[in-house]
């Protein structure tokens, strides 16, 4: 269903040939180097020729809401209910991801991949639902294996509308109450850790709760090893421990990968997704672009697992897309110097890089 390229390294000694003759020492910018290599080694590949200048057009973000049926259980703060007042709060601009997408200058994108109960045509949500939230997880599978792959396919169609509008920067944010617990479950299984280990505190547990969830999230991964003798066939694994959220944004990922868009990754739930993402295809992580270490339990596992130095480290530990959102400034002055800061040679500077 996808067809995602290794990313080519074709390019890459001429990009890092003009990011090492930049009136800098070696390295000096950090992060953004390695930034400003891997937009340049997409957009040089995308275009089948060395790209002297990185322009980013039409940044778009996509938030995807479902509803979970774990969250009935006791393992978040707040009711399922609030998925849907913060889906109408996206839809009204006063939720954070909407106070960051106008300041970094992304268009914002809200779909109802599956919240229990729809909101008003009206407000212009995109009706991607894939049902009325999933089932529990820790009693039987989340969805259907049809329905993951509808998701794919729905998911996928938004992509590459958006790349046709010009799109050539893509992130993605989930609001979902009780996700955190997916996004545990999933993780907890693919890298082997017990509930203890993955589970975090999500919107800010207190200890009974944390216990509670760790318990429930250890009983789907414990119920999924029973009936499922390899658990790492990612579809599957999916329907299992997912949210409809979590699918579109896995499918979202992969479709923007084959079209090698480079991909911003939010917090825990987003890496969740592009972990299920990469079993799926290994080569997405050529695309992935890791924003921040959110501040949930169990991330700095799942960034160690891609090898991922995410961009920022601000605590963050609301999703919604808002890391990703914030980093599109540094995305700019990434390209901003790979643009237009002068060489060695260029502004008459002694060469300190090739003579020292
Ligand atoms: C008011 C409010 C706004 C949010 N925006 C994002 N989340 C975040 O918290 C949820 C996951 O945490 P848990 O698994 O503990 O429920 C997701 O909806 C996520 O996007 C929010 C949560 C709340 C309560
Ligand atoms: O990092 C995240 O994505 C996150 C953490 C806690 C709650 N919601 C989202």
């Amino acid at each position: 269903m996808f067809e995602i390229a290794p990313l080519s390294t074709s390019f890459s000694a001429l990009i890092t040939n003009k990011i090492n003759n930049k009136t800098k020492p070696l390295g000096a910018l950090g992060k953004l180097e390695f930034l400003a290599v891997t937009l340049a080694e997409i957009y040089s590949d995308n275009a089948g020729a060395w790209q002297q200048t990185l322009e980013i057009t039409q940044p778009n973000l996509i938030v995807f809401a479902a509803d979970h049926g774990i969250a009935a259980h006791g393992v978040s703060i707040a009711p399922s209910e609030v998925t849907q007042q913060m889906v109408m709060n996206f839809a009204n601009g006063g939720a954070a991801i909407n106070v960051f997408t106008r300041q970094c200058h992304w268009q914002l994108t809200v779909v109802d991949a599956g919240i229990l109960v729809p909101v008003a045509e009206s407000l212009g949500v995109l009706n991607q639902r894939l049902g009325a939230g999933t089932q529990a997880i820790h009693l039987q599978d989340a969805m259907t294996t049809a329905e993951v792959i509808k998701g794919f396919e729905l998911a996928k169609s938004l992509v590459a509308e958006k790349h046709q509008q010009g799109c050539n920067l893509i992130a993605f944010g989930e609001m979902g109450i009780g996700n955190t617990s997916s996004a545990s479950a999933l993780m907890a299984v693919i890298l082997n850790l017990s509930a203890a280990d993955a589970v975090g505190r999500g919107t800010g547990i207190s200890d009974n709760v944390f216990k509670h969830k760790i318990k429930l999230v250890q009983q789907a991964v414990d119920r999924i090893k029973v009936s499922q003798p390899t658990p790492n066939e990612p579809i599957t694994l999916l329907a299992q421990l997912g949210g409809f959220e979590i699918v579109q944004i896995c499918g979202a990922m992969l479709a923007a990968a084959e079209l090698k868009i480079p991909i911003v990754v939010d917090g825990f739930i987003c890496s969740a997704a592009a972990m299920v993402a990469k079993l799926i295809n290994t080569h997405v992580s050529d695309y992935l672009i890791f924003s921040h270490a959110s501040g949930e339990q169990g991330h700095a596992a799942m960034l160690d697992w891609f090898d991922a130095e995410p961009l920022l480290d601000l605590d963050l530990r609301l999703g919604e897309g808002t890391g990703a959102a914030l980093s599109l400034p540094l995305i700019m002055a990434a390209c901003g110097f790979y643009n237009d800061m002068a060489s060695f040679e260029s502004a008459q500077v002694d060469d300190v890089v090739t003579n020292q």
